[in-house]
């Protein structure tokens, strides 16, 4: 299917050609060993995730394309813009709809698709009969990633926004092309010739009727489902129900939820998730950004619009990463260790700067033995480093010291607490990932809305006293079992590592090391040669 999502594996060179970093210069300098090496410098341009929404305009800005704008921002994607309808609107309602003539949407699908390498397209309003067709036809000649249709018939206030007769359209055309339909429960209703969906049943009931006129996926959002105190959505695969639950905000602001669900979804695809957890990020924002605007007031009408950009104001969500989590971030996964940075006699924050020196590209912190306030300065002061270097900083174990220093996520094992109750903790932004040595595990991660997942013990290691080894066969089967990207770990180093690469999986994205980097001398040279050997291996597999 022309539509259908790359997985992210695609993502993997990404940060290899290109860093979301911004224009990233290398520039090799005297090791810590002070071994001085030949300064070379390269460039390295970006690109940046980028979502096309095919929409009407809401003059009050609370929705369509402004809405979509908005998401993108937030999640830090681009957003281009095909008009497909131009509404005077506000608080109070839909007072006229302004049709845009096909021929020219198709124009403005022409214009932004041959020339701006889009990642995923999101369609809202398609208001004339033959829009769902006009877009088949261009992203027949510019294929993308994946498509996001939000059906979009009624708005919130009762207002008709596209009749009866694009219903054929979506139906028949656009429906069997895309990879997730997000209608509400009227437009649920809609599509399935007016079938009642008033409760949660109902909902699982037409998400696998709607699923069975050819989407990948379903989403049956219940933002308006009658004497509900949740926001329950229902998310079907074609094979599993989802039941995506939250709490109600008690907030007259809620135009515009479902654009932006809709936006935010295509935004976390463009980034590389797959559906799930995109849909997991989503409905998250949205309940956020409600909850930050519940009490704002704009406009004198019943239904006011919410606050996208919450995070540009609150300093407690500011982050110092231009967005979320990217796969290719695990790379080179460099895991402190207290132990070994006491017998070499340096401090945790000049092996950081070493490994960091040397190409790494995630760094945990994992010390076992520090007191809670020595853990919150060590990983204050390594935040700082990591973010010189546009690097994720995670936290072993600690979700709390993770909080409060504000680092980019947390990594947990089996025995830690659970990946779900940490995800409700520290938000959607956050990275979380999960131990694992079985598919089941795996599974599980996913399910809990981890980021990656990290497998092993791949080979015997000191590190980890009776850690059972999976072996490379034991790290391929989870690999392929597992729906996150995975970064191996356990007796890693230089002499291996392409070994490891070697089983050619694509959600392999990286080694996880600990002594072959910290129970070094030098960590700089170690660093930057186990960087080489992982090019070239990738290279290899290429
Ligand atoms: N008051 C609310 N509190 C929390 N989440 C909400 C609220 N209203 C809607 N949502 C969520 O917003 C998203 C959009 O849903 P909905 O409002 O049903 O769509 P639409 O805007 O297309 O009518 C869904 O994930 C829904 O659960
Ligand atoms: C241009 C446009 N597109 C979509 C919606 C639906 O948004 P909501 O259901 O939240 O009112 C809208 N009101 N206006
Ligand atoms: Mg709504």
């Amino acid at each position: 299917m022309a539509c259908s999502i790359v997985p992210s594996s695609l993502f993997f060179f990404h940060k290899l050609t290109n860093s979301r970093y911004g224009t990233r210069t290398f520039v090799a300098m005297q090791d810590d060993c002070g071994a001085a090496s030949a300064t070379t410098t390269e460039q390295y341009k970006m690109k940046i995730p980028h979502v096309l929404t095919v929409a009407g305009s809401d003059s009050g800005a609370g929705a369509g394309i402004q809405a979509d704008l908005k998401a993108c921002a937030a999640r830090g994607v681009y957003c281009s813009t095909v008009i497909t309808a131009v509404t005077a609107q506000n608080t109070a309602g839909v007072q006229g709809v302004n049709i845009v003539p096909e021929d020219f949407v198709a124009a403005q699908l022409k214009s932004v698709l041959s020339d701006m390498q889009v990642d995923v397209v999101k369609t809202g309003m398609l208001p004339s009969t033959d829009l769902a067709k006009v877009l088949l036809q261009s992203l027949s000649e510019f294929p993308v990633r994946a498509l996001v249709v939000d059906p979009v018939m009624v708005s919130t206030s009762g207002d008709v926004l596209a009749g009866p007769s694009t219903i054929t359209g979506l139906r028949e055309n656009l429906l069997p092309m895309a990879d997730i339909v997000t209608p509400n429960v009227k437009e649920a209703s809609a599509l399935l010739g007016g079938m009642q969906v008033v409760t949660v049943a109902d909902m699982c009931s037409a998400a696998k009727l709607l699923h069975n006129l050819g989407p990948r996926t379903v989403l049956v959002k219940g933002g308006d489902l009658p004497d509900s105190s949740d926001a329950v959505d229902i998310f079907f695969d074609g094979e599993d129900f989802h039941e995506l639950r939250s709490s109600r905000v008690n907030t007259r602001n809620t135009h515009g939820t479902g654009c932006t669900l809709a936006s935010c979804i295509a935004a976390e695809l463009a980034k590389g998730s797959p559906m799930l957890s995109a849909v997991k990020v989503a409905k998250c924002f949205v309940e956020t950004a409600l909850d930050y605007s519940k009490d704002i007031v704009i406009g004198s009408g019943p239904q006011g619009p919410f606050d996208h950009l919450l995070r540009l104001k609150s300093t407690s969500h500011q982050s110092h990463r231009a967005e979320a989590f990217n796969p290719s971030d695990l790379f080179l996964y460099a895991v402190t260790d207290s132990g070994t940075n006491k017998k070499w006699g340096r401090s945790i924050t000049d092996a950081v700067k070493a490994a960091l020196e040397g190409g790494a590209t995630i760094i945990q912190l994992r010390e076992k033995d520090a007191d809670t306030r020595g853990f919150l300065e060590a990983a204050k002061a390594c935040l700082q480093i990591c973010c010189v270097h546009g690097v994720p900083l995670l936290i072993n174990d600690r979700i709390d010291i993770a909080l409060a220093c504000d680092a980019d996520g947390v990594h947990l094992g089996q025995s830690d607490m659970p990946a779900r109750t940490a995800r409700a903790l520290l938000g959607p932004d956050k990275i979380i990932g999960v131990s694992c040595k079985t598919p089941e595990e795996a599974h599980q991660a996913w399910i809990d809305g981890a980021n990656y997942i990290g497998c092993g013990g791949v080979y015997p290691t000191n590190t980890k006293a009776n850690n059972l080894t999976v072996g490379l066969d034991g790290l391929k089967t989870v690999c392929l079992a597992s729906k996150l990207p995975v970064v191996a770990i356990g007796g890693i180093g230089i002499s291996n590592a392409s070994d490891v690469m070697k089983i050619g999986v694509s959600n392999l994205k990286g080694v996880a090391v600990v002594s072959a980097l910290f129970d070094r001398e030098c960590i700089l040279p170690e660093s930057k040669k186990l960087h080489a050997v992982l090019m070239d291996a990738v290279q290899r597999v290429k």
